[in-house]
Protein backbone atom coordinates (compact mmCIF):
# COMPACT_ATOMS: atom_id res chain seq x y z
CA UNK A 1 0.00 0.00 0.00
CA UNK A 2 0.89 3.44 -0.99
CA UNK A 3 4.16 3.84 -2.87
CA UNK A 4 2.14 4.82 -5.92
CA UNK A 5 1.46 7.99 -5.52
CA UNK A 6 5.18 9.56 -4.75
CA UNK A 7 6.61 10.47 -7.68
CA UNK A 8 10.25 11.59 -8.38
CA UNK A 9 11.02 14.47 -5.35
CA UNK A 10 7.11 15.01 -4.31
CA UNK A 11 6.09 15.35 -1.27
CA UNK A 12 4.95 11.92 -0.08
CA UNK A 13 1.36 11.13 -0.57
CA UNK A 14 -1.34 8.66 0.24
CA UNK A 15 -5.18 9.14 -0.11
CA UNK A 16 -7.16 6.60 1.10
CA UNK A 17 -11.30 6.09 0.82
CA UNK A 18 -13.29 3.05 2.66
CA UNK A 19 -16.62 2.66 1.56
CA UNK A 20 -19.20 -0.54 2.05
CA UNK A 21 -22.63 -1.40 3.24
CA UNK A 22 -24.25 0.67 5.82
CA UNK A 23 -23.47 0.21 8.72
CA UNK A 24 -20.41 -2.05 8.49
CA UNK A 25 -18.19 0.02 10.29
CA UNK A 26 -16.73 2.68 7.90
CA UNK A 27 -16.38 5.12 10.55
CA UNK A 28 -15.32 3.11 13.30
CA UNK A 29 -12.54 2.51 10.85
CA UNK A 30 -11.81 6.01 10.54
CA UNK A 31 -11.76 6.66 13.89
CA UNK A 32 -9.42 3.79 15.28
CA UNK A 33 -7.05 5.38 12.48
CA UNK A 34 -7.30 8.50 13.56
CA UNK A 35 -6.93 7.65 17.42
CA UNK A 36 -3.37 5.82 16.37
CA UNK A 37 -2.12 8.39 14.21
CA UNK A 38 -3.06 10.94 16.57
CA UNK A 39 -0.31 9.47 19.04
CA UNK A 40 2.57 10.67 16.80
CA UNK A 41 4.20 14.03 17.94
CA UNK A 42 3.37 16.71 16.10
CA UNK A 43 1.42 14.58 13.82
CA UNK A 44 -1.40 17.34 12.72
CA UNK A 45 -5.11 15.70 11.70
CA UNK A 46 -8.01 18.09 10.09
CA UNK A 47 -11.24 17.53 8.72
CA UNK A 48 -14.49 16.53 9.68
CA UNK A 49 -16.24 13.20 11.55
CA UNK A 50 -19.89 12.53 11.51
CA UNK A 51 -21.69 10.83 14.23
CA UNK A 52 -25.13 9.90 14.62
CA UNK A 53 -28.36 11.63 16.67
CA UNK A 54 -29.98 8.90 18.98
CA UNK A 55 -33.02 9.74 20.94
CA UNK A 56 -34.74 6.80 23.15
CA UNK A 57 -32.56 4.41 20.54
CA UNK A 58 -33.85 6.32 17.45
CA UNK A 59 -31.83 7.49 14.77
CA UNK A 60 -32.74 11.40 14.56
CA UNK A 61 -29.94 12.60 12.64
CA UNK A 62 -26.02 13.26 12.07
CA UNK A 63 -23.62 15.84 13.98
CA UNK A 64 -20.48 17.23 11.92
CA UNK A 65 -17.42 17.83 14.07
CA UNK A 66 -14.16 19.76 13.19
CA UNK A 67 -11.56 16.99 14.09
CA UNK A 68 -9.22 19.98 14.73
CA UNK A 69 -11.38 22.23 17.07
CA UNK A 70 -13.66 19.62 18.20
CA UNK A 71 -15.90 21.97 17.15
CA UNK A 72 -19.49 20.22 16.96
CA UNK A 73 -23.01 21.03 14.84
CA UNK A 74 -25.94 19.61 13.35
CA UNK A 75 -25.41 18.00 10.12
CA UNK A 76 -28.61 16.73 9.45
CA UNK A 77 -32.12 16.22 11.94
CA UNK A 78 -35.28 14.79 11.38
CA UNK A 79 -36.83 18.10 12.92
CA UNK A 80 -34.57 20.56 10.62
CA UNK A 81 -35.61 22.77 7.86
CA UNK A 82 -33.11 22.79 5.33
CA UNK A 83 -33.31 20.38 2.17
CA UNK A 84 -34.38 17.31 2.82
CA UNK A 85 -32.61 14.21 2.14
CA UNK A 86 -35.41 11.10 2.84
CA UNK A 87 -36.65 11.80 6.61
CA UNK A 88 -33.42 14.01 7.20
CA UNK A 89 -33.11 18.21 6.91
CA UNK A 90 -29.78 18.85 5.95
CA UNK A 91 -28.61 21.71 7.89
CA UNK A 92 -26.62 23.81 5.20
CA UNK A 93 -25.32 26.02 7.61
CA UNK A 94 -22.99 23.81 10.02
CA UNK A 95 -22.30 21.86 6.45
CA UNK A 96 -20.71 24.95 5.44
CA UNK A 97 -19.77 26.73 8.64
CA UNK A 98 -18.29 23.59 10.45
CA UNK A 99 -17.81 21.16 7.68
CA UNK A 100 -16.40 22.80 4.61
CA UNK A 101 -14.35 25.05 7.12
CA UNK A 102 -12.73 22.52 8.17
CA UNK A 103 -11.81 20.59 5.05
CA UNK A 104 -10.54 23.61 3.72
CA UNK A 105 -8.28 24.48 7.98
CA UNK A 106 -7.36 20.68 7.25
CA UNK A 107 -5.11 21.80 4.32
CA UNK A 108 -2.60 23.32 6.78
CA UNK A 109 -2.42 19.95 8.72
CA UNK A 110 -0.75 16.21 7.66
CA UNK A 111 -3.89 14.25 6.80
CA UNK A 112 -7.03 15.47 5.84
CA UNK A 113 -9.98 12.93 7.00
CA UNK A 114 -13.34 13.31 5.88
CA UNK A 115 -16.08 11.20 7.07
CA UNK A 116 -17.96 11.17 4.82
CA UNK A 117 -18.28 11.95 1.59
CA UNK A 118 -22.25 10.92 0.71
CA UNK A 119 -25.44 12.23 -0.12
CA UNK A 120 -26.02 14.81 2.72
CA UNK A 121 -22.26 16.24 2.66
CA UNK A 122 -22.90 16.30 -1.70
CA UNK A 123 -25.68 18.73 -1.39
CA UNK A 124 -23.47 21.63 -0.50
CA UNK A 125 -21.52 23.39 -3.49
CA UNK A 126 -19.06 24.82 -0.97
CA UNK A 127 -18.37 21.56 0.98
CA UNK A 128 -17.60 20.29 -2.06
CA UNK A 129 -15.44 22.97 -3.07
CA UNK A 130 -13.56 22.28 0.05
CA UNK A 131 -12.86 18.92 -0.88
CA UNK A 132 -11.76 19.33 -4.42
CA UNK A 133 -9.32 22.09 -2.90
CA UNK A 134 -7.92 18.76 -1.07
CA UNK A 135 -7.75 16.85 -4.39
CA UNK A 136 -6.12 19.43 -6.10
CA UNK A 137 -3.79 19.64 -3.33
CA UNK A 138 -0.55 17.97 -2.45
CA UNK A 139 -2.38 16.43 0.90
CA UNK A 140 -2.63 12.90 2.22
CA UNK A 141 -6.34 12.06 2.79
CA UNK A 142 -8.71 9.50 4.18
CA UNK A 143 -12.51 9.85 3.33
CA UNK A 144 -15.44 7.69 3.69
CA UNK A 145 -16.94 7.44 0.25
CA UNK A 146 -20.66 6.49 -0.11
CA UNK A 147 -21.18 3.16 -1.51
CA UNK A 148 -23.21 4.53 -4.41
CA UNK A 149 -22.76 7.67 -5.13
CA UNK A 150 -22.84 8.84 -8.84
CA UNK A 151 -21.49 12.54 -8.05
CA UNK A 152 -18.58 13.67 -10.68
CA UNK A 153 -16.86 14.17 -7.23
CA UNK A 154 -17.24 10.28 -5.78
CA UNK A 155 -16.40 9.32 -9.18
CA UNK A 156 -12.94 11.25 -9.02
CA UNK A 157 -12.46 9.63 -5.22
CA UNK A 158 -12.95 6.39 -6.81
CA UNK A 159 -10.35 7.01 -9.77
CA UNK A 160 -7.66 9.15 -7.31
CA UNK A 161 -7.86 7.28 -3.80
CA UNK A 162 -6.69 3.85 -2.87
CA UNK A 163 -10.11 2.25 -2.87
CA UNK A 164 -10.14 -0.05 0.20
CA UNK A 165 -14.17 -1.79 0.87
CA UNK A 166 -15.20 -2.46 4.54
CA UNK A 167 -16.57 -5.86 5.77
CA UNK A 168 -16.97 -7.76 8.47
CA UNK A 169 -14.14 -9.81 7.92
CA UNK A 170 -11.48 -7.12 7.46
CA UNK A 171 -13.09 -4.58 9.58
CA UNK A 172 -10.92 -5.84 12.80
CA UNK A 173 -7.75 -5.54 10.93
CA UNK A 174 -8.37 -2.53 8.20
CA UNK A 175 -6.89 0.25 11.29
CA UNK A 176 -3.97 -1.61 11.96
CA UNK A 177 -3.40 -1.39 7.86
CA UNK A 178 -4.14 2.29 6.97
CA UNK A 179 -2.49 3.58 10.20
CA UNK A 180 0.83 1.60 9.22
CA UNK A 181 0.18 2.38 5.72
CA UNK A 182 0.31 6.42 6.72
CA UNK A 183 3.01 5.95 9.17
CA UNK A 184 5.27 4.37 6.53
CA UNK A 185 4.57 7.10 4.15
CA UNK A 186 4.24 10.21 6.26
CA UNK A 187 5.81 9.37 9.54
N1 LIG B 1 -15.07 -3.97 14.23
C1 LIG B 1 -16.31 -3.93 14.78
N2 LIG B 1 -16.72 -4.89 15.62
C2 LIG B 1 -17.95 -4.85 16.18
N3 LIG B 1 -18.85 -3.87 15.98
C3 LIG B 1 -18.50 -2.89 15.16
C4 LIG B 1 -17.21 -2.85 14.50
N4 LIG B 1 -17.15 -1.74 13.73
C5 LIG B 1 -18.34 -1.11 13.88
N5 LIG B 1 -19.14 -1.78 14.74
C6 LIG B 1 -20.49 -1.38 15.16
O1 LIG B 1 -21.33 -1.27 14.02
C7 LIG B 1 -22.14 -0.10 14.12
C8 LIG B 1 -21.93 0.78 12.89
O2 LIG B 1 -20.59 1.24 12.87
P1 LIG B 1 -20.15 2.50 12.01
O3 LIG B 1 -20.96 3.70 12.38
O4 LIG B 1 -18.67 2.59 12.11
O5 LIG B 1 -20.58 2.01 10.56
P2 LIG B 1 -20.66 2.84 9.21
O6 LIG B 1 -20.37 1.87 8.12
O7 LIG B 1 -19.79 4.04 9.28
O8 LIG B 1 -22.19 3.27 9.23
P3 LIG B 1 -23.00 4.23 8.22
O9 LIG B 1 -23.17 3.45 6.95
O10 LIG B 1 -24.30 4.46 8.96
O11 LIG B 1 -22.18 5.48 8.04
C9 LIG B 1 -21.76 0.60 15.41
O12 LIG B 1 -22.73 0.28 16.37
C10 LIG B 1 -20.43 0.02 15.77
O13 LIG B 1 -20.24 -0.04 17.15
Amino acid sequence: MGNENRKGKEKPMLRIAVTGSPGVGKSTVVTKVVEKLAEQPGFKIGGIQTAEIRKEGHREGFSIMDLATGKTGILSHVKGSGPRLGKYHVNLEDLERIGASAVRDALACDLVVIDEIGPMELISGSFVSAVEEVLQSDKSALAVLHRSSRHPLAQRIRKGFELLTVDKENRDELPEKISNGFLRELG
